[in-house]
């Protein structure tokens, strides 16, 4: 978590031979201690593209935002030998753009989407010292710890949520022959549009004040910008913010507006109203004068109060009810008309507030978290934080003091300042913790002593914290044969179900039709100049076949891809559906059994066989070659090209 604002700065150079900066000292050490050796290999273990597609979906708002920063910057360093990365939170390549025989030359070092440049995986480079560290970094070609990564000259600059958590990484990354000085400059600058447009979209429905103490620096990247709820609590400030204020995001949080400006809100939008669309001028806490502008965007349901459409303010245009319900679940809105969610649901409302925790189990993209947060914000916890943790994405080493929090110097010869944990984070409110099946052993012990004596003690620390939390816990696994094996703690799962409720695969669901209107509609107001999405009754009946192993993830993925492809009457029709859907349908429709209805007449194979077809042709009849492409089995592609559709039954799919 980024709480200081002058975590920017990266460290001053020195420019004597053999010097390293502190920082890549530290990295060196931990590439040693994680057993890596300098001769080695890079890690070539790429993900597929299915678990890739997966994560960039979760990292979905992150790629939005980058790629046309991205984008401009690769104007900006085109033919200098050298390309644009973005990572996630844990160094996973998303997406890489940038000179094409550079790109190359990376692809052999696994510099490209799918592999993880995580320290540990990697040692010192700058993306990983960079998520180490949490700061920019600049690994120079010697100063990489694997060998072969030597060619390479990084700049990265971590990417900060607007709640000051980190979302991902951006790395320019050239030959170490044509390194210039302003590339780091440029990322830099870049990160701080992906994060001020990240925090404009997080926070579009909230008050938020733009200032600077000079009117010009207005509306450009240096303008510190905070956002307020409508009774002027603090929600959250840009990194030009926190520093033009003098306090970092945990300071800030214990500040209103009218402590930090030195008015209400009411008394704002008066002024606003006053300046007849001039900036206002507002003084801050420690007697300077800024110049500001006051964009006070309303919830739909205080839309019609017209008193406050006055010039300097801008209101947006009502936030639909599908982009709301999305962004701030409630229970009512989970419920589309399947019995069995209806009934988990039920269930959920009677413990709601009364301190039961409840575990909720399903398949992956079933929606739990999503199911979390509408209990949270359905609950009297609503106004304090939802703080989510992914027990399976942290690596284990980190868990602890994600969690936890650590005490300045807990870290042995890292002076690393503390950091409040996880837990203490969700004070008041709701901690969940996802795929609770993954933590490991020790810190089972741990968390079962938070929940008994509900006190934390930061790493390093001989204090105890006192906390108040509600705990949801979710996961995918078998607790109960964890148990058996002797991998989770039994006094743990009693404390942790207090409730267990069941989420259902969407193949089991009665509601999918409900389900993919929904999300018509809400991909249709994404898109208001085009005709309203529709699909057709084959895809619908092809829906209606699959086993959809992702679940909401999946379905959401596939409606914006073919969204993409639809023609000009908005209807989703077979030939816009990805062909590795297609392919996982038709195999899986011999399964569906001999009553199942049959597949939507001869138009899905003949579209099947024509996509092998191609892929076979492009690739000059190399059927391994046509496969990878296509992402499926060669045995899929002789089988299609070879027997009649009903033989897939006998075969192994890969
Ligand atoms: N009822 C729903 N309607 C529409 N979209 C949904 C619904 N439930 C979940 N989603 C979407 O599906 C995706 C996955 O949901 P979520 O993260 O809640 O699932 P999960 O079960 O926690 O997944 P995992 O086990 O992989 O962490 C998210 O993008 C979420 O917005």
């Amino acid at each position: 978590m980024r709480d200081d604002p002058d975590r920017g700065d990266i460290e001053p150079a020195c420019n004597e031979p053999g010097w390293l900066a502190p920082s890549i000292q530290r990295s060196h050490e931990r590439s040693e201690t994680y057993g890596l050796s300098t001769s080695m290999r890079p890690d070539y273990d790429v993900l597929s593209a299915a678990d890739l597609a997966l994560k960039r979906e979760q990292s979905r708002i992150l790629c939005a935002h980058a790629a046309p920063v991205m984008e401009t910057l690769r104007e900006q360093i085109a033919n200098t030998q050298s390309m644009i990365v973005l990572t996630d939170a844990e160094g996973l390549i998303l997406h890489s753009i940038g000179d094409a025989e550079f790109l190359k030359r990376a692809e052999k070092v696994a510099l490209s989407p799918g592999a993880n440049w995580a320290e540990a995986r990697q040692g010192t480079n700058a993306i990983g010292t960079a998520i180490a560290e949490l700061r920019p970094t600049v690994v120079h070609g010697d100063q990489h710890y694997l060998a072969a990564n030597r060619f390479l000259t990084c700049s990265s600059v971590p990417i900060f949520d607007p709640y000051g958590e980190l979302s991902g990484v951006l790395d320019v990354t050239g030959d170490h022959h044509s390194y210039h000085q302003h590339t780091m400059a440029l990322a830099k600058m870049s990160v701080q549009l992906i994060e001020n447009h990240l925090f404009a979209t997080t926070f579009r429905t909230t008050l938020q004040i733009s200032f600077h103490e000079r009117p010009e620096f207005l509306g450009t990247l240096m303008e510190g910008i905070a956002a307020f709820t409508s009774d002027g609590r603090f929600l959250s400030a840009n990194r030009s913010a926190q520093f033009q204020l003098g306090l970092t995001l945990a300071g800030l949080r214990a500040h209103t507006l009218s402590s930090l400006f030195g008015l209400t809100s009411a008394q704002l939008i008066d002024n606003v109203r006053a300046s007849l669309g001039r900036h206002l001028s507002l003084s801050l806490r420690n007697g300077h004068s800024v110049c500001a502008n006051v964009a006070f965007r309303h919830p739909p349901s205080m839309i019609s109060d017209s008193s406050v459409t006055q010039p300097g303010t801008t209101v947006a245009r009502p936030r639909p009810i599908c982009e709301e319900r999305a962004a701030r679940p409630r229970l009512g809105h989970l419920e589309t008309g399947d019995p069995q969610v209806a009934a988990v649901i039920a269930k959920v409302r009677k413990v709601i507030g009364k301190d039961i925790p409840l575990l909720i189990t399903g398949e992956t993209g079933t929606g739990k978290e999503r199911l979390a947060q509408a209990i949270h914000n359905d609950s009297p916890r609503h106004a304090a934080p939802f703080v989510a943790v992914n027990c399976a994405s942290i690596p284990e080493s980190l868990i602890e003091s994600e969690l936890f929090g650590y005490e300045e110097g807990a870290f042995t010869g890292a002076k690393r300042k503390g950091a409040i944990g996880k837990i203490l984070q969700a004070h008041g409110g709701t901690l969940f913790l996802d795929e609770i099946g993954d933590m490991p052993s020790p810190l089972q012990v741990r968390l079962l002593r938070v929940l008994q004596e509900r006190v934390v003690n930061p790493l390093g620390s001989a204090k105890s914290i006192p906390v108040d939390v509600a705990i949801i816990c979710a996961t995918h696994r078998d607790l109960r044969d964890m148990i058996a094996q002797g991998s989770f703690r039994e006094d743990l799962y009693y404390r942790l179900n207090g409730l267990v409720v069941k989420l259902p695969p969407l193949r089991d669901r009665t509601d999918l039709r409900t389900v993919v209107e929904t999300l018509l509609r809400e991909e249709s107001l994404s898109r208001p100049s085009t005709p309203a999405l529709s699909v057709s009754s084959d895809v619908m009946a092809l829906f209606e076949r699959c086993r959809w192993p992702g679940n909401f993830r999946q379905l959401g993925n596939l409606m914006r891809t073919a969204a993409a492809m639809v023609d000009e009457d908005g209807e989703i029709r077979i030939e816009h559906l990805p062909d590795d859907f297609l392919e996982d349908v038709q195999a899986a429709a011999p399964a569906a059994g001999p009553n199942s209805t049959p597949l939507p007449g001869a138009r899905l194979q003949e579209v099947a066989a024509l996509a092998i077809a191609a892929a076979v042709a492009k690739h000059g009849g190399n059927v391994s070659a046509a496969a990878r492409a296509l992402g499926v089995s060669r045995n899929t592609i002789y089988r299609k090209m070879l027997s009649a559709p009903d033989s897939d039954a006998s075969d192994g799919d890969a």
